[in-house]
């Protein structure tokens, strides 16, 4: 019987795929009542090591562990994690209500639970409509819906806001952080720091295979001291200056100006106008969290040397090009009535404030006892031939 404890606990997890190191010597915790993001660039190795933890992918050496248990000895694993792999997979003629009963006939909970999770998703408008019709996004929901079949204590997606216009990104968000808030535990890959930034609490990163970072991103944050940059009239002798005055961390950069970390503004100008070099520009730059994911993670590809600087993109239009928006003349008001360029779609309901546990089953349904194992051909995430998505696939 697992602990109930809704942790996630990678132990030195490792796979080799013949010479690719995908996943090396990989350990990280994922806590229950917060949204972990697990982030690292593409090919890092974060699907494998989702896929390793949810039983699909042998280790090579190391554990995945939920709940204290390999995902293989859960017993009711549909009961104690939802999991997306991939949004692909659905059956094109079936409806997503027909898509969704299907699947908790196979994990023993009521066809009522299709109606519940199809409105958890705000995808209750489209319930009738066949999956095949789907956008990506609907696809992405139904996905969802079908992993909150069993209303399980760990929630693991990967790469989630794929296909997801601004306004399902904020659905997804609301939903992952009223769903965590209820005690539950989220885990969600990503390769795009940005797009999640707003949605996670913790983070891991990992980059060729290896865990970069784990822990808060406010500590993570902190750990980014801001900069100063400079415009010097001569570089050569304002570094000399700094560097007499004891200033290690500067940095060259490409546009002739100098970043100098650990300093404040003042003391770069005092220490300018003490060795007779003047300033043309100066700013305080903050802590760039993009930025240091992106130090943390850069590598993940090493390009050769002919190929490491792109070619500057030619910013200025062509002689003769007339530039098509003119900004508004001078004291333009906003219309009454003006609408924003991005408006709600219709059919997409709000996610619940908090998120709701799961409705006493109806009657007739009876809870597994503890500790009873799932027929193998109950179990939605047994080791399926291709690579479909838990609980998503068809
Ligand atoms: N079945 C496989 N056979 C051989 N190599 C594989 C296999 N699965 C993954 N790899 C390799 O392992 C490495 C890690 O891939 P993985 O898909 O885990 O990365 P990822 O971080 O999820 O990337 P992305 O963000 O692009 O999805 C890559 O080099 C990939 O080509």
């Amino acid at each position: 019987m697992h602990d109930g404890t809704g942790r996630i606990v990678v132990q030195n997890l490792t796979k080799q795929f013949g010479p690719v190191a995908a996943v090396q010597n990989l350990s990280f915790t994922v806590e229950p009542g917060s949204v972990t993001g697990f982030l690292g660039p593409n090919g890092a190795g974060k699907t494998t090591t989702l896929r390793m933890l949810l039983g699909l992918v042998t280790p090579t050496a190391g554990t995945g562990l939920i709940n204290g248990r390999p995902f293989a000895q859960l017993g009711n694993p549909a009961r104690v994690v939802g999991a997306v792999l991939e949004a692909q997979g659905f059956h094109p003629k079936r409806t997503a209500r027909n898509h969704l009963r299907v699947y908790a006939a196979a994990i023993g909970v009521p066809d009522s639970r299709a109606d519940q999770v199809l409105q958890l998703v705000g995808l209750g408008a489209a319930a009738d409509r066949n999956a095949g019709g789907f956008s990506l996004g609907m696809k992405q929901r139904l996905a969802l819906a079908t992993a909150l079949l069993g209303d399980p204590q760990i929630l693991v997606l990967d790469e989630p806001a794929n296909g997801l216009d601004p306004e399902g990104i904020a659905w997804l968000r609301t939903f992952l952080q009223s769903y965590a808030r209820s005690g539950r535990t989220v885990l969600i890959s990503s390769h795009l720091l940005a797009e999640v930034e707003q949605t996670v609490d913790q983070v891991v990163i990992v980059s060729r295979g290896q865990t970069m970072y784990q822990g808060s991103l406010d500590q993570l944050r902190g750990r980014q001291q801001g900069r100063v940059l400079v415009q010097p009239s001569d570089t050569g002798a304002l570094v000399a200056a700094l560097r007499e005055d004891g200033v290690a961390a500067i940095e060259q950069l490409p546009d002739g100006r100098i970043a100098v970390t650990g300093v404040a503004a003042k003391q770069v100008a005092d220490t300018a106008l003490k060795a007779g070099v003047s300033v043309y520009g100066i700013q305080e730059e903050k802590a760039d969290l993009e930025r240091l994911f992106f130090q943390l993670t850069s590598g993940q590809y090493a390009a050769p040397g002919q190929y490491a600087q792109p070619v500057a993109y030619q910013q200025q239009p062509p002689p003769g090009y007339q530039q098509q928006y003119q900004a508004p003349p001078q004291g333009y008001q906003q219309q009454p009535g003006y609408q924003q360029p991005y408006q709600q779609q219709p059919g997409y309901q709000q996610p619940p404030q908090d998120y709701q546990h799961y409705q006493p089953p109806a009657p007739g349904y009876e809870t597994p006892p503890p500790g009873s194992q799932q027929p193998a051909q109950d179990n939605p995430y047994g080791r399926q031939s291709g690579q479909d998505g838990l609980g998503g696939g068809a």
